[in-house]
């Protein structure tokens, strides 16, 4: 990369973030994708642009004492980070695994930034999210530590400054307990996280969103080939939100889906994951709280592979929905070998740098998480449109939406590539279409 603006910005932030893995690997893989635009404008060096862009305007750090099950107190920590407000509220995800950090929420809230960006909804972009594990709690636990988390969050956000939703670990049930204690300390009923059950204004398509979302990008790059998911086979990793919708879409447009997996291995299914055995995963997943490993009882003909990935498997599609960095290099090449034709990512960051290089280079249909999965966002903008409006809108109405926004999504990122002179390679495409119009956006703003 030659850009002297460029690698200026990237040692200071390697500098000041040294000990942030997650936070660099995401700033380095968008910033070594602006050398075109960055070179065409100056005015973005004048503004500090790209400085101002990988600091967050805000972090929010605090304790959440909450009492477990046999009485005992614990504590856990509790973020959010407010990154980008250029384009409107602060919005994303709250993560709840006891992998989480200031790291991992920061490479989140700043991919988050350019993704909402991306949906062309007024939103700007945070994340936030605690070290607390559900897996294993009760239900009354779970519903103590949301109370306890929003006891603090509630004054940290607002349906204009700061409208949280889910992401691992924070499904209906933790949204429900959280939005209550809101409503309850706020004394006010509003939309002030999204993912909301339908009964309190949320919306429909919302939990379907990010799966439908990513598949409906792919079914648009596949086009661009002349070419459908009929009869097509497809690996999915994750048996959680995306997971599931991703297969639920697949399924409905001819494809085969032959694995699912969680962190404790992964599940093939020669014969295909079809609606009556996604049935059975979303109960085992979402009502029991399960592992994946108990599909193979019920269905024997599968196999359980303990501690892998699903990336051996010869596939010509894969979804990854689970986590990031599940996807090496290594297993980027395993999947090239195999004849895999398009990776379509549900999860965020989902592939590392160098798996990505292995797609780029071997020319797969690859989408990065930010435009793969902004569906889910896109549909909260939309739960948030008609909580403003007070109406919801029908099943058929918001899918309509989704999917128009899945396509301008992978058209302008497609338009970006080949503006630039790189047709065809999505990750530059969608990261200068998201990074220009946040970008000026700040201009304009002054500095601030
Ligand atoms: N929900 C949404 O709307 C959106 C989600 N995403 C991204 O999609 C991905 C999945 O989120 P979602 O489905 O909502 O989360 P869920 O909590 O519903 O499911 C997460 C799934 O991923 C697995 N998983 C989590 N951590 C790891 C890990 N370290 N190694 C292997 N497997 C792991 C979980 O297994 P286990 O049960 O064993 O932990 C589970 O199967 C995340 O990257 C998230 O950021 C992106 C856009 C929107
Ligand atoms: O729906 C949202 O606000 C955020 C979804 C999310 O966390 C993500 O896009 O990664």
């Amino acid at each position: 990369m030659a850009n002297a603006y460029i690698q200026d910005v990237l040692a200071q932030v390697k500098a000041r973030n040294s000990h942030e893995p997650e936070f660099l690997q995401a700033v380095e893989e968008v910033l070594e994708t602006l050398e075109p635009v960055i070179n065409e404008m100056p005015e973005l060096q004048e503004n500090a642009i790209l400085e101002r862009m990988v600091e967050p305007e805000r972090v929010i750090l605090f304790r959440i004492p909450w009492v477990n099950d046999a009485g005992k107190v614990v504590v856990n920590r509790g973020y959010r980070v407010q990154f980008n407000s250029a384009l409107g509220p602060y919005k994303g995800g709250m993560r709840f695994h006891p992998s989480v950090n200031l790291s991992i929420l920061k490479f989140l809230g700043f991919e988050q930034v350019l993704k909402n960006c991306l949906t062309t909804l007024p939103m700007g972009g945070g994340k936030g999210g605690s070290d607390f594990d559900p897996h294993g709690k009760s239900d009354g636990e779970v519903m103590r530590f949301c109370q306890s988390l929003m006891t603090e969050l509630y004054r940290h956000i607002g349906t204009a400054t700061d409208v949280p939703a889910g992401d691992i670990g924070v499904g209906a049930r933790e949204i429900g307990f959280m939005y209550g204690q809101y409503k309850r300390i706020a004394n006010e009923s509003s939309g002030i996280l999204t993912g909301k059950g339908l009964s309190y204004g949320g919306s429909l398509i919302r939990p379907e969103a990010t799966g439908y979302g990513a598949v409906y990008f792919a079914e648009n790059m596949l086009a661009t080939r002349d070419e459908d998911f009929r009869g097509k086979v497809c690996a999915v990793s994750g048996s959680g939100n995306v997971a599931q919708y991703c297969t639920e879409k697949l399924n409905e447009l001819g494809a085969r889906v032959v694995t699912l997996s969680d962190s404790n291995g992964f599940i093939y299914d020669a014969d295909g994951i079809d609606a009556e055995k996604l049935a059975y995963v979303m109960e085992l997943k979402n009502v029991k709280r399960g592992r994946i490993s108990e599909y193979v009882k019920k269905y024997p003909k599968a196999t359980y592979t303990a501690d892998q990935r699903p990336w051996s498997v010869k596939v010509d599609c894969a979804f990854p929905c689970a986590t990031q960095n599940e996807i090496s290099g290594k297993e980027a090449q395993t999947l090239v070998n195999n004849g895999c034709r398009v990776v379509s990512e549900g999860a965020n960051m989902p592939s590392t740098p160098e798996a990505i290089e292995v797609f780029v280079s071997n020319k797969v249909l690859y989408a990065p998480g930010k435009a793969a999965n902004a569906g889910g966002v896109a549909v909260s903008g939309l739960e948030m449109t008609q909580n403003a409006m007070r109406l919801s809108w029908s099943r058929e109405e918001v899918d309509a939406r989704l999917k128009e926004i899945m396509k301008n999504i992978h058209d302008n990122s497609w338009n970006a590539a080949k503006q630039f002179g790189n047709e065809g390679n999505y990750v530059m495409g969608a990261n200068i279409a998201a990074f220009l119009k946040v970008a000026n956006a700040m201009v304009a703003h002054g500095v601030v």
